[in-house]
């Protein structure tokens, strides 16, 4: 019998909440810092740059993510980050993954929006090529841009639609950023066919929880960790099987939670409610999708069957059509058997 983390690293899994920008790694950040020599507070260094990815808290950590999106200039700057992205999901046996992306803040700094978006799917068709991995695009609107990113980001998904686009979702601070002014936007992007997925409980409280279910028509929750303070909420969220995207270093990198022996996922799942592992953004949180599965399997007190489970949980939460889920979960048992001798 292989041990955990062999067997994590081997395990078939879907990633259902990941963002573009924030799983830059340090060789690609170097590598686009080193483009822009000198115009940027990040460090080209990977060691500089580890340092650099300690956060005060989460407004700091905001502040840090938008100076490494200003290192993407040009939809070259877009093709390499995603393509990279891509090989780095597909090394840790990563099938499927929704990756948010955040247009607004790229066509903000001048990339257009066609090019962006040619740009992801040109390097989302050649990663399904070079690497034997589905991409799927998350859009979302960075809440601290305001209604006039919502409309934006609105804009460019309807006018581009890329073939990867499948959701729509809300980023960035929830503290002063109240969900339900971009219900206009989640309401048209819902009408046109993308699922639902905001951000909430991460940094506030259960309220911004039901205010993604009730005013954005959220399917799935994006941490939705502050659940566990309400329990009608941990209640209802169990019987409609609405899943939260947990992402547990995140949390404690962005100070939400004071460390990983109180994060709230064991709670979550004794109370039922449908979880997804994630990483969130990986290489600022020192941490891969991999390390994810193994704190999960630490809090959970997990066996490699209750990880393997884990894995299917994640499959079940995806947009995937149910042959595709099939799939991934046939692979996912025949693994685990095939660990098992
Ligand atoms: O953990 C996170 N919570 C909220 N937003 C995040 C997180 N990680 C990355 N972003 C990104 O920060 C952008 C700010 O412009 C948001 O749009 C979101 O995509």
């Amino acid at each position: 019998m292989t041990d955990l983390p062999t067997f994590i690293a081997g395990l078939p899994k879907v990633e259902l909440h990941v963002h573009h920008v924030g799983s830059a790694s340090p060789r690609i950040v170097a590598e686009l810092a080193a483009r822009h020599e000198g115009r940027s507070p990040v460090p080209a260094d990977p060691e500089a740059l580890a340092d650099y990815f300690a956060f005060r808290d989460f407004a700091h950590f905001i502040e840090v993510y938008l100076s490494v999106v200003d290192l993407i200039r040009d939809a070259d700057d877009v093709w390499l980050l995603t393509h990279e992205v891509a090989r780095e999901l597909a090394r840790q046996q990563v099938r499927y993954a929704e990756l948010t992306v955040t247009p607004y803040s790229h066509v903000h700094r001048g990339i257009p929006a066609e090019a962006f978006c040619e740009a992801i799917e040109d390097a989302r068709k050649r990663a399904e090529a070079d690497f034997g991995i589905a991409l799927r695009w998350c859009f979302d609107i960075p809440g601290e841009a305001g209604l006039p990113a919502a409309e934006q980001t609105l804009r460019i998904a309807l006018d581009q639609r890329p073939d990867g686009l499948i959701s729509f979702g809300l980023g960035g601070p929830e503290i002063g950023v109240p969900r339900p002014q971009f219900k206009p936007y989640f309401d048209q992007a819902r009408a046109a066919g993308l699922r639902s997925v905001p951000h909430a409980g991460e940094t506030t409280g259960p309220e911004t929880i039901w205010d993604a279910l009730r005013e954005l028509g959220a399917e799935r929750i994006g941490h939705g960790i502050s659940a566990v303070l309400d329990p009608a909420l941990l209640a209802h969220l169990a019987e409609r099987r609405i899943p939260l995207e947990v992402c547990p270093t995140s949390n404690v990198r962005t100070r939400a939670v004071a460390s990983l022996d109180e994060h709230p996922l064991p709670q979550l799942v004794a109370a039922g409610v449908p979880v997804s592992i994630n990483s969130d953004d990986p290489p600022m949180f020192g941490t891969t999708l991999n390390d994810e599965y193994a704190v999960a399997a630490r809090l959970l007190r997990l066996d490699p069957d209750g990880v393997a489970a884990l894995a299917r949980d994640a499959v079940a939460a995806a947009f995937l059509a149910p042959a595709e889920q099939a799939r991934i979960n046939a692979e996912i048992d025949a693994y685990r058997v095939s660990a098992a001798r």
